[in-house]
């Protein structure tokens, strides 16, 4: 994130005008310090063209391939299938891409290669958990384990690729039910609008294939509630938070706060947190 315009700011894109990509769109509109909104990559610009015209600078409307040569950082914010045609043409033109649909990276795991070969980077926010930064420090040393609960409302998690293919009746539950036990890979797979936390809580600690993972469809819970246990050398920690969902059931308010958040750390003067 070295590259700046002449007026010093960092230019930032954005890859769809989702729930989460609207809420960083206003905010950067509305001023984060050293940061400016240049351009956004929308699937039906007719769609969004009420909302672009809205901002007080709107930014250009280009093809997600562009996205890199009109900004620094190219925050994705799209389905995960459309993961690579976004963080690809940035990180080769050296730019940091801001991934959310985190699921989507493992399969596509040689971006952060490229990324490395070209000057890029591939920056993996909070999103919608908690305490990665415990979690960072803990696998400095030794983390022997790490375990994770999700619950979600029925709405939350219908159509996911697991409770399809394996035939899964979750709209008359009465009690909460047990879909999944795994590890955060395989979760992923099963689930990969559902679970983007659980490979982000894998990557900053012990990889995807020993970060354990339990996946409920609760009628009980109106919130998107994640439960991490971790045992390390240097502590034993829990934690877990409660998202209130966005318009869109699967994603929690708060992961839009966390990627702008991560946006006012790029040129803050003060920063609290790793
Ligand atoms: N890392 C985390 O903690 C979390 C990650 N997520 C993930 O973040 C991603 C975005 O989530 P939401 O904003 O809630 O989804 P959303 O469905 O509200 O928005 C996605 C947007 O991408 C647009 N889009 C689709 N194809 C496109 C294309 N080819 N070019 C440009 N735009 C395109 C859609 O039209 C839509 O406006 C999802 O993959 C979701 O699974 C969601 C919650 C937490
Ligand atoms: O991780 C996800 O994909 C979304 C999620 O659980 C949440 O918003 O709480």
């Amino acid at each position: 994130m070295t590259e700046r315009k002449a007026s010093g700011e960092l230019r930032v894109a954005i890859a769809g005008l989702g729930s989460i990509g609207t809420k960083i769109a206003t905010a950067l509109d509305q001023g984060i310090e050293g940061l400016t909104l240049s351009a956004v990559a929308v699937r039906d610009p007719a769609k969004h063209q009420a909302f672009i015209s809205s901002l007080r600078r709107p930014p250009t409307i280009l093809p997600l391939d562009q996205l890199g040569e009109a900004a620094d950082i190219v925050v994705e914010c799209a389905p995960s299938s459309q993961l690579r045609a976004i963080v690809e043409p940035a990180v080769k033109r050296g730019r940091a891409a801001v991934v959310v649909s985190v699921g989507g990276l493992l399969d596509n795991f040689d971006l952060v290669d490229l990324a490395r070969a070209n000057g890029g980077r591939i920056i993996v926010p909070t999103g919608a958990l908690i305490g990665l930064d415990a979690v960072n420090a803990a696998a400095i040393g030794t983390i022997h384990s790490v375990k994770m609960v999700t619950r979600k409302p029925i709405d939350g998690l219908k159509g996911a690729p697991f409770i399809v293919q394996n035939n899964i009746d979750i709209d008359n539950l009465r009690e909460p039910l047990k879909l999944f036990e795994g590890t955060a890979r395989e979760a992923a797979k099963g689930f990969p609008a559902n679970v983007n936390v659980a490979v982000a809580l894998s990557l900053a600690g012990i990889g995807p294939d020993r970060t354990r993972m339990q996946v409920w469809a609760d009628p009980t819970v109106t919130r998107n509630v994640h439960r991490v246990d971790v045992e390390a050398d240097s502590a034993r920690f829990s934690m877990s938070i409660e998202n209130i969902p966005s318009e869109n059931p699967k994603t929690g308010i708060i992961t839009a706060l966390s990627v702008i958040a991560l946006l006012r750390k790029q040129r803050a003067t003060l920063c609290v947190g790793t």
